[in-house]
């Protein structure tokens, strides 16, 4: 879909198509459309940015805590969302084997036991050992850092979810 597409929808189909760029925060897009028109894919990327640097620590402790465990019970069940399933299958994680599963799952454990949200990170830009060892090594973190983290990841999933959504600005037609 190219921006003058995006520009003119009315807020329900723009958060019907956009609302899980944030995973399960369609509020997020749905806040954002007013910020229409975005003048190019930066801009919209930004208005979801700025509006996530906005919200108080709570309210992205709140984001993180929305998104599901890699290789978790959703996976297992096979209730994730559309894009998190493609995500994390990417990466690998519907392939675990038995020690890479109790593995994942142990550390899963421990960074929520720690920090009362869930270890995120992009999937589409790590593989199965890079996640795991980030996972391990992250749990050692503070807190606050931790949350910033997160909310790195979040923002670096954003981008690829919009990315196969909007066309990359063409230069503007004469
Ligand atoms: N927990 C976590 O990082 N989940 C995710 N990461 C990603 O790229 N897709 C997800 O669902």
């Amino acid at each position: 879909m190219d921006l003058a597409t995006v520009n003119a929808l009315h807020y329900e189909d723009f958060v019907n198509i956009f609302g899980n760029v944030v995973e399960k925060c369609p509020i997020i897009t749905a806040a954002v459309w007013s910020r229409r028109p975005f003048v190019n894919f930066t801009a919209l990327e930004a208005a979801i940015s700025e509006f996530i640097d906005a919200l108080p620590e709570s309210g992205k402790e709140g984001i993180l805590r929305c998104h599901p465990d890699l290789a978790g019970r959703d996976l297992q069940s096979g209730t994730l969302t559309r894009e998190s399933l493609e995500e994390q299958a990417g990466a690998g994680m519907d392939a675990l084997n038995s020690a890479e599963y109790s593995r994942m799952a142990r550390l899963n454990d421990e960074y929520k036991e720690r920090f009362g949200f869930p270890f995120v990170i992009c999937a589409r830009m790590n593989d199965k050992g890079n996640i795991l060892l980030q996972l391990s090594e992250r749990c050692r973190n503070e807190r606050a850092v931790e949350r910033a983290r997160g909310i790195e990841e979040v923002k670096k999933i954003c981008h690829l979810r919009l990315q196969g959504l909007v066309l990359i600005d063409a230069p503007n037609k004469l």
